[in-house]
C-alpha cells in the first residue's frame, strides 16, 4: 500500500524503476527469524531471488546465510559481508572455475547435484590439498503442485542426484579422499502454496538420512530447500506465515540431537517488498481490446512472459477512481508476450499515470535483461523518500 508521500516522490523520479519498502523488509526477515529460531533452524537466504544491494545489506544484519547459484553470487555474498561459513553453493552446472574459487574461499559447503560433479570437486579439492565439504542434493520424486517451469524435484527435472543412483554416490563419497560428507540437500520447488506438500518432502528426508545413516554415514545437515509461496492477489497482506511452514518441518522431520535442519528460503523473504513503478505512455482504445503501454516491459519484470506468472496491477495515480474499463497492460517490447496482464479491470487510465506492479521483489529486477538494447533497470527504497 503506498501512502501520498510515496506516490508524490515517485512522481518526481524517472520511471521505470522498482521501489523498496524496506521496512516491509526488515518486518519479513525478523518474522522469518524468530520463527526458525523457536526451532533451531537456519536460514540461507536464495540470493538468486535478489541481490540488489540494499536487500542484501538487511538480510545479512539480520543473520541468514547465503543459498548461492554462481561464483557470481559467491563473490557477491562475500563481498557484502556474509561470513564464508554461512555460504552455501548450490547448482547444477558449477564450472571448474567457479568450483575452485569456492575452494579457495572456505565456503561452508557444496551442494552437490550429479556424480561427476562429486568427482570434479574432489579432484579440485585433492589438487589444493582441501578437503571439500559436500552436501547430496537429491531429487526426491515430490510434486511440489506449482506451476511446471518451477517444479524442480521429480526425475523428470534436471535437479539433484536421483535415489537410484544412491549407492553410486555413497560408494564415490567412500573413495574420495578429499570429500567430505556432510548432509543431504533438496528443493522440490518454488511459489509453493499447498504446504502439504512439505510434509511428503519430510517422509522423504526422513527416508534417505536413514538409508545415508545405514550405509555408514553421519548426516549433520538436513537441507530441505526453499519453495514457500507468497500470495500474489494480496500483496497488502504481505509477511507469509512462517510459523504454520516451520511448524510442518518440526512436526514431520525426525531430527536427531546433533543434526541442524536448514532452509533456503527466497521469494518469501523479499517478494512482497518491491514493486514495479512505471508510467503509461500510451492508452489505445481498440474495438475489441483496449491496451495501456507501458515504459516497463518484460525486460524490466520476465515472470508475466515467461510463466504467465499474476502479478497484481494498480494505477496508483487514481487510487480512489472505480475500476472501470479492462485492459491488456503491455510493455514496449517487440515481442507479443510482453504483457503484463490481460483484460484488467483498471480506472480509465491517461498519458503519465503511474502504474504499480506489485509484488515484484523476488525474481524480478534480478531477471532484468537488455534485450532491444534497454537501459538496466532503477531501484529506490522507502528510505530515501
Ligand atoms: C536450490 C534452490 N534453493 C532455494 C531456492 C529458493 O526458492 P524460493 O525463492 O522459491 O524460496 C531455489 C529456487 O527455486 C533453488 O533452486
Ligand atoms: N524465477 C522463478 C523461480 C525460480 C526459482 C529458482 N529455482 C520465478 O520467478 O518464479
Amino acid at each position: 500500500m503506498f501512502s501520498d508521500k510515496d506516490i508524490a516522490h515517485f512522481s518526481k523520479l524517472e520511471t521505470p524503476f522498482y521501489y523498496y519498502d524496506l521496512n516491509l523488509l526488515e518486518q519479513t526477515l525478523n518474522a522469518c527469524y524468530a520463527a526458525a529460531k523457536s526451532h533451531q533452524f537456519h536460514v540461507h537466504y536464495a540470493m538468486k531471488a535478489n541481490f540488489n544491494d540494499m536487500v542484501l545489506n538487511k538480510i545479512k544484519a539480520v543473520g541468514f546465510g547465503a543459498d548461492c547459484v554462481s561464483g557470481g553470487e559467491v563473490d557477491k555474498a562475500l563481498a557484502v559481508g556474509f561470513a564464508k561459513e554461512q555460504v552455501v553453493f548450490a547448482g547444477v552446472g558449477k564450472s571448474d572455475k567457479e568450483i575452485i574459487d569456492a575452494l579457495e574461499n572456505d565456503i561452508f559447503c557444496f551442494n552437490v547435484e550429479s556424480l561427476q560433479e562429486l568427482e570434479v570437486i574432489n579432484e579440485l579439492a585433492a589438487a589444493r590439498q582441501k578437503i571439500a565439504k559436500v552436501a547430496i542434493r537429491i531429487n526426491p520424486n515430490v510434486d511440489a503442485h506449482t506451476h511446471a517451469n518451477i517444479t524442480t524435484g521429480l526425475d523428470e527435472n534436471k535437479f539433484g542426484i536421483n535415489s537410484w543412483d544412491m549407492p553410486a554416490c555413497a560408494a564415490l563419497l567412500k573413495s574420495s579422499a578429499n570429500l567430505e560428507f556432510i548432509g543431504i540437500h533438496f528443493h522440490i520447488g518454488s511459489q509453493i502454496t499447498n504446504l502439504d506438500v512439505y510434509k511428503n518432502l519430510c517422509n522423504r528426508v526422513n527416508e534417505f538420512a536413514a538409508w545415508f545413516e545405514d550405509h555408514g554415514f553421519t548426516v549433520k545437515v538436513l537441507n530441505v530447500g526453499g519453495g514457500l509461496g507468497i500470495d500474489y492477489h494480496n500483496p497488502n497482506q504481505q509477511i507469509p506465515d512462517f510459523t504454520a511452514y516451520f511448524k510442518i518441518f518440526a512436526d514431520f522431520l525426525e531430527v536427531k540431537p546433533y543434526q541442524e535442519v536448514h532452509f533456503e528460503l527466497g521469494r518469501a523473504l523479499v517478494g512482497q517488498c518491491a514493486s514495479l513503478i512505471t508510467k503509461v505512455l500510451y492508452v489505445k482504445n481498440g474495438k475489441k481490446k483496449n491496451f495501456i503501454v507501458l515504459d516497463a516491459g518484460m525486460t524490466e519484470l520476465m515472470r508475466p512472459a515467461l510463466y504467465q506468472a499474476y502479478h497484481l496491477i494498480e494505477n496508483i495515480s487514481r487510487l480512489a477512481a472505480q475500476a472501470s474499463t479492462k485492459y491488456d497492460v503491455v510493455g514496449p517490447i517487440c515481442e507479443s508476450t510482453d504483457c503484463f496482464g490481460k483484460e484488467v479491470p483498471l480506472p480509465e487510465s491517461f498519458r503519465n499515470d503511474l502504474i504499480a506492479i506489485r509484488s515484484a521483489g523476488a525474481y524480478g529486477e534480478v531477471m532484468a535483461s537488455h534485450y532491444n538494447l534497454r537501459e538496466q533497470v532503477r531501484s529506490y527504497s522507502g528510505e530515501e523518500a
